[in-house]
């Protein structure tokens, strides 16, 4: 076992280099799993519920800012329970779960991470070999930010298009491994490295991966939903969808990590404020708590509450997942669009709500709160990434909407699933609820809203059907930006309206359509009038808003630079991009102060040992 100095260094995470954070991040998850390992060994932790001691790990102290081995837990092993079939379980399985190998899971690319149905990555199959022939036919088809994939896994789950017979069936899932179990080479035609330094979740070791015509197996697509026979014979699965479970259970499981964040906040939050001492309410008084200001109790009471609505949430959510994918396995598919927009709508609400609450926390501190020793700032990159990733959260919410509208159009003529049975109630009562100030009547207020809201989107989206007008000339497109700015405040500060001017609700739907109506307007203009700021490249320092829109080349010329890829065994993805590889890897490999050893010293003295159940 390792000592416990040599695994915590005692050198707080902010003052290492971004290499040093990764050999730390390293040392210290083989010691937290090894202990996730034991309590498998002991049978106090089991293939069905590891998730909440590994939950409880990653964002704790020993792992503050991720793990490399997160995605492992989070995404690969899922992926295996969701989508591989029994034989192949029996497989992977055991050796992941004891972490002889270790996997990330490789789906969005540098060019899409929302479109899935747009990814560019290839899996072709070759009936005369049985295998799949892996590809990366674009610099945007290189996968990217698959966490844990820069310099730590060797195995991963790979989304790619399937072709077979000449057709393509759309993306599929593969497991494929990606470097030497000996060695940890990289693989022959593998390009692999990481992608640099984020705002957060530096100890996550993001990576991205290229592949150049590289075989595997048949056997290496996961055959649980669809299947490919050894003559190339696709077998379609019983719902298209069934393919993304992963992401809906990893969606499910951010609803709690939302709750052990927004906890940690707001208990630091409230402590600070029941010591902090600021200010006299009577001149010669003692300065009284913070606490004791209705404003700061305004900031923080809101999130206490929250923390428990959102706990309560995510079991009741866990159970409705327990249950639709006990049904999915009799063969009942009749719930999953009801679990993939609650899913989807929980993850992005208490996400959301969760990275304006922890700010809030870290705003209430004061000058502390902006102490990464706070540890508010490092919590806030954490919750904020979510907001990310796992669906960005507006496209999540739209995948919700599209559900309720389609629930809407359906109200007569199909059985509502439990979550949006309200709507019949309140479509029965026509709205003429009257308002109680207890929470039933806020609850049932909140109902009659969804319920307008649902029948509004519906009703605009019959309207945007028919028309859209676009105006070319500046002053148009300056009084755009007054009525824009107008109108998005009074949406805004809508309740103040409500309260203290005569605004009818019609008055307020007419604001909403017009507001909508000028987004699209100004649309035609957006990038027009950034340009017109005149921002030079040199004062923005962005690799996303350079004026040429080269994003994707200079995402990766940036993540070059990183320490991390000067390492020999990286294989220089963006070399193989213009095609100068090998002089680009004997250039990288003179800078790199690693240049003696060909794979970073934690492999051997920390990793391999873990894997081979030898810490
Ligand atoms: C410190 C420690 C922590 C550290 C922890 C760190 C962890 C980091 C983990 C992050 C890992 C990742 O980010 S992994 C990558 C995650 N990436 C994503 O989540 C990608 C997000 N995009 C998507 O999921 C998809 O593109 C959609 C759902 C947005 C759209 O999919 P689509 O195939 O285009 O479908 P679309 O045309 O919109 O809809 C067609 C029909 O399919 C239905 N449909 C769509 N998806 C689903 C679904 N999953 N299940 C059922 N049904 C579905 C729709 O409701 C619709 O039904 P009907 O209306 O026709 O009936
Ligand atoms: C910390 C972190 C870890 C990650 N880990 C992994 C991982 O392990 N494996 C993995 O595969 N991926 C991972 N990801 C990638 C993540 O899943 C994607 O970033 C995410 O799906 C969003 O896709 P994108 O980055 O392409 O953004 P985009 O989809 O390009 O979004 C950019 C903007 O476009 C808008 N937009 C996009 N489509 C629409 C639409 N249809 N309608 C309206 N607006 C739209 C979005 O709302 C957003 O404002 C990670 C990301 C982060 C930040």
């Amino acid at each position: 076992m390792l000592s416990k100095r040599e695994v915590f260094d005692g050198v707080p995470e902010e003052y290492l280099s971004h290499k040093e954070r990764y050999e730390n991040a390293i040392r210290n998850s083989v010691v937290a799993f090894s202990l996730v390992r034991k309590m498998q060994e002991e049978g106090k932790t089991s293939i069905n519920n590891y998730r909440d001691v590994v939950g409880g790990l990653l964002g704790s102290s020993v792992l503050r800012d991720g793990s490399p081995l997160g995605l492992h837990y989070i995404m690969f092993m899922p992926a295996i329970l969701n989508q591989a079939n029994e034989e192949q379980q029996e497989k992977w399985l055991p050796r992941a779960w004891n972490c002889s190998i270790i996997g990330s899971y490789a789906q969005t690319e540098l060019g899409h991470g929302t479109f899935i149905r747009g990814l560019e990555t290839t899996a072709t199959y070759d009936a005369a070999t049985k295998q799949f022939v892996l590809h990366s036919p674009t610099l945007t088809a290189y996968k990217w930010w698959p966490g844990g994939l820069g310099q730590t896994a060797n195995y991963c789950i790979v989304v790619a298009q399937l072709y077979t017979k000449g057709q393509c069936h759309g993306i599929h899932s593969f497991i494929i491994q990606v470097r030497d179990e000996e060695t940890h080479m990289p693989l022959p035609g593998i390009k692999i490295g990481e992608i640099g330094a984020k705002l957060g979740l530096n100890a996550v070791n993001n990576g991205f991966l290229g592949f150049d015509n590289y075989r595997i197996p048949r056997t290496n697509m996961l055959m649980k939903h669809a299947q490919v026979l050894e003559d190339g014979t696709y077998v379609k699965s019983r719902h298209s969808k069934l393919n993304y479970g992963a992401m809906v259970f990893v969606r499910v499981v951010i609803v709690f990590d939302m709750v052990n964040y927004l906890s940690k906040a707001v208990t630091i939050a409230t402590r600070f404020s029941a010591v902090r001492r600021q200010c006299q309410l009577k001149a010669g008084e003692t300065e009284c708590q913070i606490l004791d200001y209705v404003t700061q109790q305004h900031k923080l009471f809101v999130s206490i509450a929250a923390a428990h609505a959102f706990r309560i949430t995510a079991n009741k959510l866990w159970l409705t997942f327990n249950e639709v994918n006990e049904q999915l396995v009799e063969g009942n598919l009749q719930r999953l669009p009801e679990l993939h927009a609650l899913a989807c709508c929980l993850k992005a609400v208490t996400t959301a709500d969760t990275a304006a609450c922890v700010e809030r926390c870290r705003l209430a501190c004061g000058g502390h709160g902006y102490m990464m020793s706070s540890s508010l700032p490092l919590t806030y990159g954490l919750v904020t990434a979510a907001c990310t990733y796992e669906g960005e959260n507006t496209v999540l919410l739209l995948q919700t909407a599209r559900f309720l509208v389609k629930t809407y159009q359906q109200l007569d003529s199909k059985a509502l699933t439990p979550t949006v049975a309200y709507l019949k109630t309140a479509a029965a009562e026509r709205f003429c609820v009257g308002w109680s100030n207890t929470t039933e009547g806020i609850i049932r207020g909140f109902q009659v809203v969804a319920m307008r809201v649902i029948i509004m989107s519906t009703f605009n989206e019959e309207v945007q059907e028919m028309s859209r007008t676009v105006s070319p000339q500046l002053k148009e497109v300056l009084h755009q930006l007054v009525d824009l700015y107008c109108t998005y405040w009074a949406l805004e500060k809508l309740s103040d309206l409500l309260l203290y001017t005569p605004i009818s609700q019609k008055e307020v739907e007419s604001l909403r359509l017009r507001y909508e109506e000028t987004l699209t307007n100004l649309r035609p203009n957006a990038v027009g009038l950034v340009d017109a700021f005149d921002l030079r490249d040199e004062m923005l320092q962005s690799t996303l808003g350079s004026y040429d829109g080269r994003v994707y080349e200079r995402l990766m010329e940036e993540a070059m630079k990183s320490p991390l890829n000067a390492e020999p065994m990286l294989q220089s993805t963006l070399g193989s991009y213009d095609g100068r590889v090998y002089e680009r890897l004997m250039e990288e490999a003179m800078k790199s102060p690693l240049n003696a050893e060909p794979v970073n010293y934690t492999f051997h003295k920390y990793l391999k040992p873990f894997m081979q159940g030898k810490l």
